[in-house]
This record gives C-alpha cells, sequence and structure tokens, in this order.
C-alpha cells in the first residue's frame, strides 16, 4: 500500500485526486496539507506539517506557490519523495528543487498528461526544422479559477521548441498597444481565461502563406490527477534525483 500526503486536499485538484486513489486499492491518503484545515476528510489535515505524526511514502502537491516552502520544506526534512505539480514557482524554488534533488527523490513537471509530454518532444524536434522562416506562437486557455498565467505548461512548451532551435527566442507574455510590431526573435505567449476549461494548448507556427497548429486539449482534470498518482508510484522506487514526465515516458 502507498501511503500518500496530498497537499492541497481542499482545492480542486485535491478533490479530484482524493477520487481517483480513493478508486485505487494500492494507496490510501494517511494525511493532507491545506491552508484551510476545515475538511471533510477522513484523514487528518495540517496547516502546519510539524504536527503531521503520519508517515507518507510519498507527497503530491497541487497547491499554491505560496505554499512551496512549507511543503518542500517539510519533503526535505523528512526526505520524502514529493511529486511536484504546483505551477508558478519562483527561480528560487526551482533552485530548491535542484539542491533537493541531490537528497531525495523529487519529481516536477509542469503537465502530468502523457498527450502533453509527448508533444514537447515533437516540438523540440519540429522546432529546429522549421526555424527558417515560421514565427512561433503559444496560445493557452485555462478556466477562470487559475492564479498564474501564462500556464506553466505554456512555459513548458515554449522551453521545448526553444532546446530545438539554433537561435533562441524572447518570450512575449501578451500584446497590445499601438506600436508593438511583432519581432522576429519573439516567442508570443497569450493566455486566455474562462469558465470552467481544464486546459487547452496551441502552438502555431505560422509562415509564409502557411499556418501549422499543433493543439492539445485535457478534457478533465482527471488526467492530471491520474498522471500524479502513476508519477507517485514510480518516484517512490526512485533513488535521490530530479525527475519528470519525459523520463517517466521513456521508463
Ligand atoms: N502539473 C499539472 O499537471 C497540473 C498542475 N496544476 C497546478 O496545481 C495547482 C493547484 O491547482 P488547483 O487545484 O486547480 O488550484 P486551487 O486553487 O483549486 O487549489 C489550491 C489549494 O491550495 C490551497 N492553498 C493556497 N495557498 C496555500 C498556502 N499558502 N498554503 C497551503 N495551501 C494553500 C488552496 O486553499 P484556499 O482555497 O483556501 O486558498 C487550495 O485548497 C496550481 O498551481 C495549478 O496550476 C493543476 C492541474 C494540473
Ligand atoms: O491550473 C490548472 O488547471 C492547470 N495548470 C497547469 C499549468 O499551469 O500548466 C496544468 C494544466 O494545464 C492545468
Amino acid at each position: 500500500m502507498l501511503n500518500i500526503l496530498l497537499s492541497g486536499v481542499g482545492g480542486a485538484m485535491g478533490h479530484m485526486l482524493q477520487t481517483i486513489i480513493g478508486e485505487d486499492p494500492d494507496c490510501q491518503i494517511v494525511a493532507g496539507f491545506d491552508i484551510n484545515t476545515d475538511q471533510d476528510t477522513p484523514f487528518p489535515v495540517y496547516s502546519d506539517l510539524s504536527q503531521c505524526e503520519e508517515k507518507a511514502d510519498v507527497i503530491i502537491d497541487f497547491s499554491h506557490y505560496k505554499a512551496f516552502d512549507s511543503i518542500f520544506g517539510y519533503a526535505r526534512d523528512t526526505k520524502t519523495p514529493i511529486v511536484i505539480a504546483t505551477t508558478g514557482l519562483s527561480e528560487a524554488n526551482l533552485a530548491d528543487i535542484e539542491a533537493g534533488g541531490r537528497e531525495f527523490p523529487v519529481f516536477r513537471t509542469a503537465n502530468l498528461s502523457l498527450g502533453i509530454n509527448l508533444l514537447a518532444k515533437a516540438l523540440r524536434d519540429m522546432a529546429g526544422a522549421l526555424e527558417d522562416g515560421f514565427d512561433i506562437e503559444i496560445i493557452e486557455k485555462h478556466h477562470n479559477k487559475k492564479a498564474d498565467a501564462p500556464s506553466g505548461t505554456a512555459l513548458l512548451l515554449a522551453d521545448a521548441v526553444n532546446d530545438g532551435l539554433k537561435n533562441k527566442k524572447d518570450y512575449t507574455f501578451g500584446r497590445h498597444g499601438r506600436d508593438c510590431k511583432r519581432e522576429p526573435q519573439e516567442l508570443g505567449i497569450h493566455a486566455v481565461r474562462g469558465g470552467t476549461i481544464p486546459g487547452e494548448h496551441t502552438v502555431l507556427f505560422a509562415g509564409n502563406d502557411e499556418l501549422i497548429e499543433i493543439h492539445h486539449t485535457a478534457l478533465s482534470k482527471k488526467v492530471f490527477a491520474n498522471g500524479a498518482v502513476t508519477a507517485a508510484k514510480y518516484l517512490v522506487n526512485q533513488a535521490p534525483g530530479l525527475y519528470n514526465m519525459e523520463m517517466l515516458i521513456e521508463n
């Protein structure tokens, strides 16, 4: 039985994880973490993890960038493997993750779907081949409750494109004004928010008289929750290090 500490219990993903883990005979949630501990759960929820007496095999974190120091600090102190799905992390947070990976297993990805990660791989190859003459723009659409913009996935896809380019692009976040003509070195990233959209990402390669559009739609939040449980099962068997979805897929 895999014992999980769930971070972000009261959030949209926290609720989806409780459903998915509840249906999995090989996993259970033994404790939770959230800023709000007044949750209707069969396991204890802590806002201060120094109070947590339960021992988890792995932590799954879908919370908020402001929660990062608490949840990651607990993982580091207890050497508990952690799957970090939260987006909007700072450069300092990423440096902590890098350092933490030298001491215990750390899995981080901005998107736990198989499709987005296969797409990222394909974009790395495509970008180099289309380098000359194509302008690249990324458009992401999410629900109206999303805190961060652009999405972590849009940045993941932009980084994958840039990895494949000899001449790296500069990211331009949105575009408005009377004097903002597109420059060739720009890679535009645009965020749309509304309703309950679970997550859509489109990468445009716009050339002369031709347009390539590569599109991914998450049809529900389930795809992320299932991906998180798969990542947790994979991570508990790993040595200290940094892990991501591409590594899991290739495993
Ligand atoms: N990598 C991936 O595949 C995916 C990543 N995500 C990411 O996961 C994160 C959560 O998403 P989602 O569930 O939709 O967001 P929600 O806003 O619905 O949930 C976030 C939860 O974290 C809690 N929280 C907020 N601030 C703190 C804090 N300082 N300390 C502890 N807990 C806190 C919230 O409490 P309260 O409501 O009281 O503020 C809430 O319960 C986001 O960063 C999102 O981008 C989402 C889906 C897929
Ligand atoms: O907040 C969300 O909902 C999502 N966040 C992730 C992101 O920022 O890329 C992943 C997914 O698109 C859903």
